[in-house]
């Protein structure tokens, strides 16, 4: 479980976040979703230590995410990057295997490749191409199978379905949910699409002006006024309601 309270994170005089509070369930998808702008990114970094907050807490299991902790959370968890930000000069069994190179043998590391790949949909005839030889959907794929090549406890995905066509977002999202589902593993994802959202989230957060102004089930978000605001539009009316 991921719980952040009174997050504060100020550039020159910009509050970007001021006072975020989040809590991330064991085994739950969470999604954050925010205008552009809007410190979805930033909220990250503070996560994965990339920034430091000038106020406020991260708590992972119960404890704060000082030096020590940091290092096992770190560890522990996988990433899928905007654009897959594959390793160029690596092939994508060696992009796939990266961490689990440094400590077993290729021929192993390579194994759990092959069977990753396998799950993302990426058969064996691709683990020698190059990342340039890949096309925008199968780049993902890769990029999601080296997210859970070390079998992570927590996954953050950071706008997934960016620069996909709707059918092959709609693989992806399949993709991540099932992943999360069988896996179990914790996961916090950024994305601007609500589709998405709906796809693979339990619960999706809305970040505007520095904090959480909605906090919900999935299930649920037509009807929530501020997510129907953020959207631009009025809110679905509950179920059963009947128009006159
Ligand atoms: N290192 C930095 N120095 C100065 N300002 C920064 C820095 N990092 C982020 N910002 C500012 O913080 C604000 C939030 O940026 P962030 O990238 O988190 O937005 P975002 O919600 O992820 O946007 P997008 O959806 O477009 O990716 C922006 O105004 C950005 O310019």
């Amino acid at each position: 479980m991921i719980e952040i309270r009174g997050l504060q994170k100020t550039f020159g005089a910009t509050r970007v976040l001021d006072g975020v509070d989040l809590t991330v369930g064991q085994g739950e998808s969470l999604c954050v979703i925010g205008q552009s702008g809007t410190g979805k990114s930033v909220l990250l970094k503070c996560i994965l230590g990339l920034e430091a907050p000038e106020a406020g807490r991260i708590l992972w299991q119960g404890r704060p995410l000082d030096r020590a902790a940091r290092a096992r959370f770190l560890a522990g968890f996988g990433m899928l990057f905007q654009g897959a930000a594959l390793f160029d000069s690596l092939s994508v069994w060696q992009n796939v295997a990266f961490r689990l190179r440094q400590r077993m043998s290729d021929d192993r590391a390579r194994g759990i490749a092959l069977d990753k790949l396998a799950r993302v949909g990426l058969g064996p005839e691709t683990a020698d191409l190059m990342p340039a030889e890949l096309s925008g959907g199968m780049a993902k794929r890769a990029g999601l199978a080296r997210a859970i090549a070390d079998d992570p406890q927590v996954i953050f995905f950071d706008e997934p379905t960016t620069g996909l066509d709707p059918i092959r977002a709609r693989a992806i999202d399949a993709l991540i949910r099932g992943i999360v589902t069988e896996t179990g593993a914790t996961a916090l994802t950024i994305t601007h699409d609500m589709a998405s959202v709906a796809r693979i989230g339990d619960r999706v957060a809305l970040l505007q002006g520095g904090r959480i102004a909605h906090d919900g089930p999935v299930a649920g978000m037509d009807t929530a006024p501020a997510l129907a605001a953020f959207l631009g539009r009025s809110p679905a009316p509950p179920a059963g309601f009947a128009a006159p």
